[in-house]
C-alpha cells in the first residue's frame, strides 16, 4: 500500500506519516521545502516523541522523500499509482498541491481502486475545497469518470505538534492525544484500511466540535498569552486571566455545540476539560506565535472564532467571550507573521465596519455584525 502526502512539517510526520506508517504504507512525503526534503531523502527512519501523561516513541521508516517544486512529473507518477493521497500544507496552500493531483487523476489506470484524496487541515471541509481545485484540473475524460478514479473524503485531524527544536533535526515532539475522524460516506462501504483512524457517517459533529473547542480555546490562550508577555502556551494556561478568558469562551461554544448537536452535556464538559489540560501540557514547548499564526485566517468567516460567534448570535446569545477573544486577535502584532502585518495596516487604514466585513465576511444585517464593529472600534482607539 502507498500514500502520497503533501507537508512533510509538523503534522505531517508527527501524526499524518505516523499513522499511515503504522497502518502499513509506504508514504512518499512531497514537500516544496528542499533542505526538509533532501534530509528525509538521505534519512531512512525518523523518531516521533509522544510527551504528555504517557510518554512514547515512535520510528517512522519505510519512507521516500520527493521535492514537490523541482520534481512535479515524479510527485504526478506517485500519487498515479498510490491509495492514499493526503495534505497537511495549510488551507490557502491547496489551490497549489491540487494541480499536481489533478494530472495524476488524469493519468491513472482504470484498473486501479479509486485514488482516496483526504485534506488533514484545520478547516470546515478542506477536502471539499481541494477537489473543487482538482476538478479545475481534470480532462473531459477524467471528469466523466471521476467516481471510478478518486474518493473524497472530508477530515478531522487533532494533535497538538509544536514547532520543533532548531536541533531535533527530522524528529518530533508531539503530544501524547490523537484524534483522526474520517467521513466515510463517500468510500461506499470500502473505507482504507488505517487501524487509527475511525471512521463516521456525519463528519459535522466531529469537525465543528474540533475546530470550536479545541481551535477556538487554543487561539483564544495563544492571542491573551501573546498579549501578557507568555513564552508558551503552558506559561499562559497559569495566568489565571488567560485561563479564565479560555474558559469563558469554551462555556460558550460548548452552548453552541450542544444545542447544535445534542451532545451529552457532561460528556462535552469532559471535553473542554480534557481540552484546558491539553493547552496546559508542560512538556510541550508551543508558542503563541505558533498558535496564533495567520489571524486573518483565524478571523474568517467559517473559522474559530466567528464561525460559533455568528451562531450563537443567530440563537439570540451575544457572545461576550468570543468577543473579548476577536478582540485579543486583532491585538496580535507579531512582524515576522505576514497576516499580522496585513491586519495591522487593516486596522490603521480602514473604518471599522470595512475592516469588519472585510475580515469577518459578515453582512451589516448579521446580528453579530454590530458587535464586532464595536470591538474593532475599541482596538482602534486602543
Ligand atoms: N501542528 C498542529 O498541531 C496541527 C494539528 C492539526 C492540524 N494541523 C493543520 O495541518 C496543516 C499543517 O500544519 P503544520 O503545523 O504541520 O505546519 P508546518 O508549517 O509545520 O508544515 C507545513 C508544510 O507544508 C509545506 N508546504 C508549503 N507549501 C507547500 C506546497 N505548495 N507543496 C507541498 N508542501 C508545501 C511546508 O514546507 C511545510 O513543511 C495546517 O492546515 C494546520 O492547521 C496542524
Ligand atoms: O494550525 P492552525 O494555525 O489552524 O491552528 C494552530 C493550532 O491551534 C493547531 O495547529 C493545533 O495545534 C491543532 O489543531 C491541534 O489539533
Amino acid at each position: 500500500m502507498k500514500a502520497v502526502h503533501f507537508g512533510a512539517g509538523n503534522i505531517g510526520r508527527g501524526f499524518v506519516g505516523l499513522i499511515l506508517h503504522n497502518a502499513g504504507y509506504e508514504v512518499v512525503f512531497a514537500d516544496v521545502n528542499a533542505e526538509l526534503i533532501d534530509a528525509l531523502a538521505e534519512t531512512p527512519s525518523y523518531q516521533v516523541h509522544e510527551v504528555g501523561a504517557a510518554s512514547k516513541s515512535w520510528t517512522v521508516d519505510n519512507y521516500r522523500a520527493l521535492n514537490s517544486a523541482t520534481h512535479e512529473a515524479d510527485v504526478v507518477a506517485e500519487i498515479a499509482s498510490a491509495d492514499i493521497v493526503t495534505t497537511a500544507v495549510g488551507p490557502n496552500i491547496l489551490r497549489f498541491v491540487a494541480p499536481l493531483i489533478a494530472r495524476a487523476i488524469n493519468e491513472r489506470d482504470h484498473a486501479l481502486k479509486p485514488l482516496a484524496v483526504m485534506a488533514c487541515e484545520n478547516a470546515i471541509n478542506a477536502t471539499d475545497l481541494l477537489k473543487q481545485e482538482i476538478v479545475a484540473g481534470l480532462d473531459d475524460a477524467a471528469l466523466a469518470s471521476i467516481d471510478s478514479r478518486a474518493v473524497f473524503a472530508n477530515t478531522a485531524v487533532d494533535r497538538i505538534v509544536p514547532g520543533q527544536a532548531a536541533d531535533a533535526g527530522l524528529d518530533v515532539t508531539v503530544e501524547d492525544f490523537f484524534e483522526w475522524a474520517i467521513e466515510s460516506g463517500p468510500f461506499g462501504g470500502d473505507v482504507p484500511d488505517i487501524a487509527e483512524a475511525h471512521f463516521v457517517d456525519d463528519l459535522a459533529p466531529y469537525i465543528e466540535r474540533k475546530l470550536f473547542t479545541v481551535n477556538t480555546g487554543h487561539a483564544t490562550t495563544a492571542y491573551f498569552g501573546f498579549l501578557e508577555g507568555a513564552a508558551t502556551l503552558a506559561d499562559a494556561m497559569q495566568s489565571p486571566e488567560v485561563f479564565a478568558r479560555v474558559a469563558a469562551v469554551l462555556d460558550e461554544t460548548k452552548t453552541l455545540l450542544i444545542a447544535k448537536y445534542d451532545f451529552d452535556p457532561e460528556a462535552q464538559e469532559a471535553y473542554v476539560q480534557k481540552n484546558l489540560t491539553r493547552f496546559a501540557n508542560p512538556f510541550l514547548p508551543d508558542t503563541p506565535a505558533r498558535v496564533g499564526r495567520q489571524p486573518i485566517r483565524k478571523l474568517g468567516r467559517h473559522e474559530r472564532f466567528i464561525g460559533p460567534a455568528a451562531e450563537l448570535s443567530e440563537r439570540g446569545v451575544v457572545p461576550d467571550a468570543l468577543l473579548g477573544a476577536i478582540g485579543a486577535a486583532l491585538r496580535f502584532d507579531l512582524p515576522e507573521d505576514a497576516q499580522s502585518v496585513e491586519l495591522k495596516e487593516l486596522l490603521a487604514t480602514s473604518s471599522a465596519s470595512d475592516a469588519t466585513s472585510r475580515l469577518t465576511g459578515l453582512e451589516a444585517s448579521h446580528p453579530l455584525y454590530a458587535h464586532v464593529v464595536r470591538v474593532v472600534e475599541r482596538v482602534q482607539k486602543s
